[in-house]
């Protein structure tokens, strides 16, 4: 868990971070949104102390991370950055082994996380280990780069707009990616990007900032039903609004009795997917089914309200 109290960087008369205050649960991802300067980097980075804060402070599992020495702090937390910050002449596999390296690793111990990793990445070990960061597509750069931050099993995890140069395929195949892998890891990550989208995705929580100020830190749909002001509105974007409250509502919500023809959807599926799946296929109710169970039905007509009664 990170404690976030009150948190301020002053430059000069520049107040980058004005004193923000927010708590990242255990095992949760919290994405921090806002335009360029708004002050997402400076605030991730007070965290780790590669910037020191004005005033404020920041407790990591309940000790202030004021009082432990910086360099021993950031081997704690792991820290990945957009354009991936891999060392050019060393190996893949000496990338990813960086800090398991510093905290003491045997060699064995080494190796078998970083095949582990690989592996988790879908980069098959025998054949991606011994190669160098220029030996590598852009998106496995990338990927290595978040493993190199997963290796010591950091209990804590800040990510810089980790996916901000890549394409938008492997982009939403490496959020799916981080999803996955920190539902299985129990991971609490703090992640900065510039992309509602992608902070929709990611966020059990989203954290706006504007101007180095917290405008607000809720659920995504609780952002995108009920933005605070209207620089969130804004962020969210008008005419995305509906859809991106759709994608966040599972077809369950909105289930009810009565017959349907035709494929079924699962009940765990986005009342996105299910309007796509009812207009592609022109209907205007779904199976939808549990556990391979047919257990109702979803229309069109109940689609349609739900959002009505959000916006
Ligand atoms: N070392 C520094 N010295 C002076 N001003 C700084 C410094 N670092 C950041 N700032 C200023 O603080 C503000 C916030 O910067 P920050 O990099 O945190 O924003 P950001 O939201 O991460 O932006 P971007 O999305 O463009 O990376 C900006 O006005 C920036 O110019």
């Amino acid at each position: 868990m990170i404690e976030i109290d009150a948190l301020t960087k002053v430059y000069g008369d520049t107040t980058a971070v004005d004193a923000v205050s927010l708590t990242v649960d255990t095992a949760t991802i919290t994405a921090v949104v806002g335009t360029s300067g708004s002050g997402k980097t400076t605030l991730l980075r007070m965290i780790n102390r590669l910037v020191e804060p004005t005033s404020g402070s920041v407790r990591i599992n309940g000790e202030p991370a004021g009082e432990m020495a910086p360099h021993l702090l950031r081997r704690r937390i792991g820290y990945a950055i957009q354009g991936h910050g891999l060392f050019p002449h060393h190996s893949v596999a000496r990338n990813i082994g960086a800090v398991p390296r510093l905290l003491g690793w045997s060699r064995s111990d080494i190796r078998a996380r970083v095949d582990e990793l690989l592996t988790l990445f879908d980069m098959e070990p025998a054949s991606f280990r011994d190669r160098f960061p220029h030996e590598l597509s852009g998106g496995q750069q990338q990927r290595v780069g978040v493993a190199r931050a997963l290796a010591s099993r950091p209990d804590l995890m800040l990510m810089d707009e980790p996916f901000g140069a890549l394409d938008p395929i492997i982009r939403a195949r490496a959020q799916d990616d981080l999803r996955q892998i920190q539902r299985k890891l129990g991971s609490t990550i703090m992640l900065v990007t510039h992309d509602m989208e992608e902070a929709i995705r990611l966020g059990d929580k989203v954290a706006v900032m504007d101007d180095g100020r917290l405008l607000q830190y809720a659920p995504p749909a609780e952002i995108v039903a009920d933005p605070a002001t209207d620089f969130v509105a804004d962020l969210i974007g008008d005419t995305e609004r509906p859809m991106r409250f759709l994608s966040l509502v599972p077809v369950s919500e909105i289930v009810e009795d009565g017959p349907a023809d035709g494929t079924a959807i699962d009940s765990g599926a986005s009342l996105r997917d299910a309007l796509s799946a009812s207009l592609w296929t022109d209907r205007e109710a779904l199976p939808v089914t549990r556990d391979g169970t047919v257990v109702g039905r979803v229309t069109l007509e109940a689609i349609r309200a739900r959002a009505a009664r959000a916006s």
